[in-house]
């Protein structure tokens, strides 16, 4: 397993760059027969790399890729605030993906206790482990919904979590936990701007040695063969 960190000179070149690693990874994925399976997020420059793959969809066959989310805000299903209705318009209404292979989490129309809906959430998750997971990070090194100080959540050996209080809106959130983000054979964390530098810091240059999860969670996830951070250069500076 790596870690490795990978710079682009701006945000747009940063897209460019993880959209193109994307398609690569899936066409070989199904050049051998297989179905990839990806776990999305949500987030500002996560949001635009869908935009970005959406208008340069490589040679893969979207409709026969498997999506997942690694959190969602748990709201009504039609609530700007989801992070799959985004994905949806940007990424997997575009290029074709089949419905029957988009695992939408549940929204609060389910009228579900968030702590079930955590359950029924992870019920939807695969037998198997994913390929590639994609995610963003906040500028207090969260990702995923999973939040500094938050043990329960980041160390959590369940497969998902009911965050009831986050500290950034809304306050219900369900995150698939580090753990089961960790079965994955990539997982690339995407980040871009000054407002990142210090978070991107803490994670992978600590002044004071190893990074405790609990206080930068976005270090939790780490792929089974890789685990990849995408930087522009103002994310990097701090390195
Ligand atoms: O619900 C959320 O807040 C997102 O899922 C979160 O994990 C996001 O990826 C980071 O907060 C980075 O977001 P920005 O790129 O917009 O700062």
């Amino acid at each position: 397993m790596t870690i490795s960190v990978e710079v682009s000179p701006d945000a747009a070149r940063l897209t460019e760059t993880v959209a193109a690693a994307l398609t690569e990874r899936l066409a070989a994925i199904q050049a051998e027969g297989r179905t990839p399976r990806v776990v999305l997020a949500g987030g500002s420059i996560i949001e635009e790399l869908h935009r970005v793959v959406a208008a340069a969809p490589g040679d893969v066959d979207w409709s026969r890729v498997e999506f997942w989310w690694g959190d969602e805000r748990y709201v009504d299903s039609w609530s700007p605030d989801r992070n799959c209705l985004a994905a949806q318009r940007d990424l997997l209404t575009p290029l074709g993906a089949s419905p029957d292979l988009v695992h939408v989490p549940p929204a609060t129309d389910s009228g579900q206790p968030v702590q079930d809906a955590a359950a029924t959430y992870a019920q939807d998750f695969p037998a198997g482990d994913f390929d590639v997971v994609m995610l963003g990070m906040g500028p207090d090194g969260h990702t995923c919904s999973l939040f500094p100080g938050r043990e329960d959540d980041v160390l959590s050996t369940l497969d998902a979590v009911a965050v009831v209080d986050s500290p950034k809106p809304p306050a219900l959130r369900l995150s698939m936990t580090p753990a089961r983000l960790s079965r994955s054979s990539l997982v690339w964390l995407v980040a871009s701007g000054t407002g990142k530098a210090e978070a991107v810091r803490a994670a992978l240059a600590p002044t004071g040695g190893s990074v405790d999860p609990v206080e930068v969670p976005a270090v939790a996830p780490r792929g089974a063969e890789a685990t990849i951070w995408w930087l522009d250069e103002d994310a990097a500076a701090l390195l």
